[in-house]
């Protein structure tokens, strides 16, 4: 797991840190790391244009630092000055040794220099900085877009809330962002997550400093610990069985994709309940059907209510028969309508509940989620005692105890009808096989973007494509690679 910091983490760690090392060499370990990124972004450095644009703090000095090391190896560098008398002065003076020249920010020379450069170093703003660019700085972050050059963040991009990855009008958009010690929140979620382009971790020794986290990224090989395949002593009831409850006469596709997500994730036994039992008999032979309540399914671990099913009464009685279980129960789509409409349903449950809204539906349940999506997802997960996945680019899953997930995979292909539907069957499956319900939904959304991947990865994809491609996203998750013709079952 990757724990996720703020920027008041990342200060309580640094404290103790500068006090036992040399005045400076915290900051020199960071330019040296962000300097070799760089290099290797390059290729070739000697010759090349190297523009910094260097704010007043620490951040700027990290740029400042970095520079006169590619300077020194040959590169063209040119520091760009947003306030030239408040720039970190032993970052300057070690720039102009090793030859690197020095020039204001706030001039249409400064903006030209930008877009002619190979690689752009932004240090206008680390942890310290407070809301969007000023203009000065937004020209250059334009310039630096309209140019051809690589675009580095230190730390963070500028503009950019390190703790939300909210951006307050302009932030400097970054290709790379080379941050120290930790990955901050606001990298990963958000518009944060745009900006900050692919993440470089430079070790600065923090770590046995730092306070534990209560956000994480999930990897591959957390997911597989997760996903362990059934061992001689199971048979399809011991895997866990799902129950759905999805789709409808008029609307079946949800059902049978909800009941194919589910099936294709853990094979044990689905069972569905509802009006799209023919479509889904049809498509999925492998399920248990019936079209009458979910009582008469038969014995289920976790229940998926809400795909497709729609808002009347019947819906809403059925809703509230599998919340009055003390099973695990996901609720999404029409399910989260009905619910927002009378949340003490889900307050007080025994069973865990997973709530799936995407922005709109997220809305229905009095505030929109805004741009700290972290922060919205655990204030709904506490109010209601339920773990709430909030999709979007990067799926967020908060727990009522405040533990929040950031998903790592995905692509902007999946923004296709059924996609969801399809999540839903994929988390339903990890409740019954006994996951805890928040590390359930972000490993599911850890598979669900995997196989968005796998099944975009020559254009675009259909949520049919996603439930197909899950056994291979499982076993790619698992380290298995893609199965070969010959390969042996095991
Ligand atoms: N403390 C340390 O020893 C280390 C710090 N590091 C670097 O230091 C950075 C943090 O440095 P600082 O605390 O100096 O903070 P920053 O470098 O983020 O700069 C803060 C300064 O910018 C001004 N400011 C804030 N918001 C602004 C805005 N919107 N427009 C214009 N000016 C604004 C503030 O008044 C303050 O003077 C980190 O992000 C990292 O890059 C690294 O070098 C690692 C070691
Ligand atoms: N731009 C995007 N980038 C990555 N994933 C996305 C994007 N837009 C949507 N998704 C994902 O696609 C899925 C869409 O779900 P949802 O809106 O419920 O669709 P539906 O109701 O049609 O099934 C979610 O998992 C969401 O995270
Ligand atoms: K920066």
């Amino acid at each position: 797991m990757i724990g996720l910091h703020t920027a008041a983490e990342v200060r309580s760690a640094e404290e103790p840190l500068l006090a036992a090392t040399p005045p400076g060499a915290l900051m020199q370990r960071a330019a040296a790391g962000l300097a070799s990124v760089c290099v290797r972004l390059l290729g070739r450095v000697y010759g090349r244009r190297v523009a910094l644009l260097v704010g007043t703090g620490n951040n700027g000095g990290d740029a400042l630092l970095a520079g006169a090391r590619l300077a020194g190896r040959g590169a063209r560098v040119t520091a760009v000055l947003l306030d030239p008398g408040r720039a970190h002065p032993d970052g300057l003076a070690a720039l102009r040794r090793a030859g690197g020249r020095v020039v204001a920010g706030n001039g249409r020379s400064a903006a030209t220099l930008v877009s002619r450069a190979d690689l752009v170093l932004d240090g206008i703003l680390g942890i310290g900085g407070r809301g969007g660019l000023r203009r000065d700085a937004a020209d250059l972050a334009a310039a630096a877009a309209d140019g051809t050059a690589v675009t580095v963040a230190v730390d963070v991009p500028s503009g950019i809330d390190a703790d939300t990855g909210a951006v307050d009008g302009v932030a400097f958009p970054a290709m790379h962002t080379v941050t120290f010690g930790v990955v901050k929140v606001g990298l990963v979620v958000g518009e944060g997550r745009s900006h900050a382009g692919t993440v470089h971790l430079v070790d600065i020794g923090l770590g046995p400093h730092l306070p534990s986290a209560t956000a994480f990224q999930l990897t591959d090989a957390d997911v597989a610990a997760g996903l362990s395949p059934p061992s001689g002593d199971d048979d399809k009831y011991s895997q866990g069985v799902v129950g759905v409850v999805a789709g409808s006469a008029t609307y079946p596709g949800a059902g049978v994709l909800c009941t194919g997500a589910a099936l294709r994730t853990r094979p044990g036994l689905v069972r569905y309940a509802g009006t799209a039992a023919d479509g889904v008999r049809a498509a999925w032979p492998e399920a248990v059907v019936t079209d009458g309540r979910p009582a008469d399914a038969g014995r289920v671990q976790s229940w998926v209510v809400g795909p497709g099913m729609g808002t009347g009464d019947d819906a809403r009685s059925v809703l509230a028969e599998v919340l009055a279980t003390d099973l695990p129960v996901l609720v999404d789509a029409d399910a989260l309508t009905l619910l927002a409409a009378e949340p003490d349903l889900v307050r007080g449950r025994e069973g865990a509940t997973v709530l799936t809204p995407h922005d709109r539906e997220f809305a229905r349940f009095g505030t929109e989620p805004g741009q700290d999506r972290v922060g919205a997802a655990r204030r709904l997960a506490a109010d209601l005692g339920c773990v709430v996945l909030l999709k979007g680019e990067a799926t967020v899953v908060a727990d009522a105890d405040g533990t929040a997930f950031v998903n790592a995979t995905g692509t902007p292909w999946l923004a296709t009808a059924g996609t969801g539907d399809v999540l839903s069957g994929i988390v339903g499956a990890l409740l019954a096989a006994g996951l805890p319900a928040a590390e359930a939904a972000a490993a599911g959304a850890h598979l669900h973007g995997r196989s968005g991947q796998l099944a975009a990865q020559h254009g675009p994809l259909l949520a049919g494509d996603l439930v197909r491609r899950l056994p291979e996203a499982v076993g790619r998750v698992r380290g298995l690679g893609a199965p070969r013709l010959g390969d042996s079952a095991a």
